[in-house]
């Protein structure tokens, strides 16, 4: 087993590079299934979840060559088998986005029903709305979504939810159907705003990304392009807070400051120096913190993938704070990890009433999901002592490199291996 070794204290202080976005890479990767041609995707980030992604496009037939560590050429013309093997899909959410892309390429998908991160409940009947409403049917065998249609035809679909799910396969399985596909109440993330510009560079006439009403007309066939991904807002922002949290001053390299103003915005309420430029963001934590309520939502709002590294933060300010849950029913789990280093904070429901100023020790905890394990990680660098984080596959699902990025920052954290037999021993 592998963990992470914290020893908290030191100011983080430097310059660190933000990775291409995880979210919009495991929706682009699955869209060159569409294209008639091979598609060269750059800026990928080198994560487990992408790697996740490769291995089911491999398995199912596509040619991927290597061109460097961030950049992958795609070649889907091989696939011959749309289905995704039970094992791979398990491994992550993103899984779902190959039904979007298979129907719409094949008219037909077996998947999976998805993975990820447990939050609760992930349901998909969204995806399946608007599957049907372009003509396809489905059926869930042994935990497989198998998806049908004799043509895709377009169509008028509202969600009932705003989920950036149920939006990408839209596009997915709309941009080669018949016809005009209208999607009303679009989720507008960034990474649906990449992924439209990535299937508009392969001839796909996508309209209105990053509004709440999406019209996709559908073209008969898609044909090979160079696209870059977009940086990882959720990165930059963990790397925000990071700083943030031990008083540092770091300038955040390679980002899109417009992607981070909710965040933005939030840190200057807790009384962080946030500095914005063209392509970087400095974040200095020169001034007491004060208590803010924070509720996650939809973009534009503040992102529910900043949760618990938010949590982090407030647990240091002073005062009481409610952090408010709007996307998820069961965003806290990690909660309990951070009481174990010393915060104070009760939940209600979808809300967390935290307590501050507290000083953390380190102790063992674990990463409860990927950006719990962020947030267990900020919380190792500011706490007294020796943390260790366990589990941090789930970490390593979404951040690249993350110990030499803090490590360039002056954090000393280092992942160890615990041999098997001594995890065998203290059980
Ligand atoms: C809008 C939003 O903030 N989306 C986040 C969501 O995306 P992700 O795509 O995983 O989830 P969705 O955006 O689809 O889900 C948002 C909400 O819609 C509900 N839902 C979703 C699909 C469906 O078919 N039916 C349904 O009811 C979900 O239960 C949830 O309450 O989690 C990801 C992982 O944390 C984040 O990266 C995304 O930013
Ligand atoms: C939880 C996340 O990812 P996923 O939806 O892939 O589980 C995330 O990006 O924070």
């Amino acid at each position: 087993m592998e963990k992470y070794m914290i020893h908290g204290g030191h100011r983080l202080v430097g310059e660190v590079e933000i990775s291409g976005a995880k979210n919009a890479a495991v929706a682009i990767l699955p869209a060159t299934i569409l294209c008639d041609e091979p598609c060269v995707i750059e800026n990928i980030p080198n994560i487990s979840d992408v790697s996740s992604i490769v291995d089911i496009l491999n398995e199912m037939g596509a040619k991927i060559t290597v061109i460097n560590k961030h950049t992958l050429q795609i070649d889907p013309t091989g696939i011959k088998t749309p289905e995704v093997p039970y094992q791979m899909a398990r491994r992550m959410r993103a899984s779902s986005y190959f039904m979007g892309a298979l129907l719409g390429k094949f008219h037909e998908s077996k998947v999976p029903l998805p993975g990820g991160c447990d939050f609760g409940v992930r349901p998909i009947d969204q995806h399946l709305k608007c599957f049907t409403a372009l003509g396809a049917t489905h059926e869930v065998e042994s935990g497989v979504v198998v998806l049908s249609a004799e043509k895709l035809e377009g169509a008028h679909v509202y969600f009932d939810v705003v989920t950036v799910g149920a939006t990408i396969n839209a596009m997915l399985c709309s941009v080669l159907a018949e016809g005009q596909t209208i999607i009303e109440n679009a989720a507008k993330e960034p990474h649906i705003v990449d992924l439209a510009n990535f299937l508009n560079a392969m001839g796909a006439e996508v309209r209105g990304a990053g509004t709440d009403v999406i019209k996709v007309r559908g073209v008969t066939k898609l044909h090979g392009t160079v696209h870059n991904i977009i940086p990882d807002q959720i990165e930059a922002g963990t790397y925000m807070v990071a700083a943030a949290a031990t008083r540092g001053d770091v300038l955040i390299r390679g980002v899109i400051p417009k992607h981070l103003e909710s965040i933005t915005s939030k840190l200057q309420s807790i009384g962080v120096t946030v500095t914005e430029f063209d392509d970087a963001i400095r974040v200095t934590g020169d001034k007491p913190y004060v208590k803010t309520n924070v509720k996650t939502m939809p973009h534009p709002g503040f992102p529910t993938d900043m949760q618990p590294q938010i949590a982090v933060l407030l647990c240091l300010a002073e005062g009481t704070s409610l952090l408010t849950e709007g996307v998820w029913d069961n965003r806290f789990r990690y909660v309990n990890e951070l009481r174990r280093l010393g915060a104070e904070i009760s939940v209600d429901g979808r809300v967390a009433i935290i307590e501050g100023p507290k000083k953390f020790s380190g102790a063992p905890v674990k990463a409860t999901d990927l950006r719990a394990g962020a947030a267990m990680v900020i919380a190792g660098l500011v706490a007294d002592g020796v943390t260790e984080i366990e589990d941090i596959r789930h970490i390593e699902r979404g951040y690249e490199d993350i110990e030499e990025k803090l490590q360039m920052l002056g954090a000393d954290i280092k992942k160890i291996v615990v041999p098997d037999s001594e995890i065998a021993k203290a059980l």
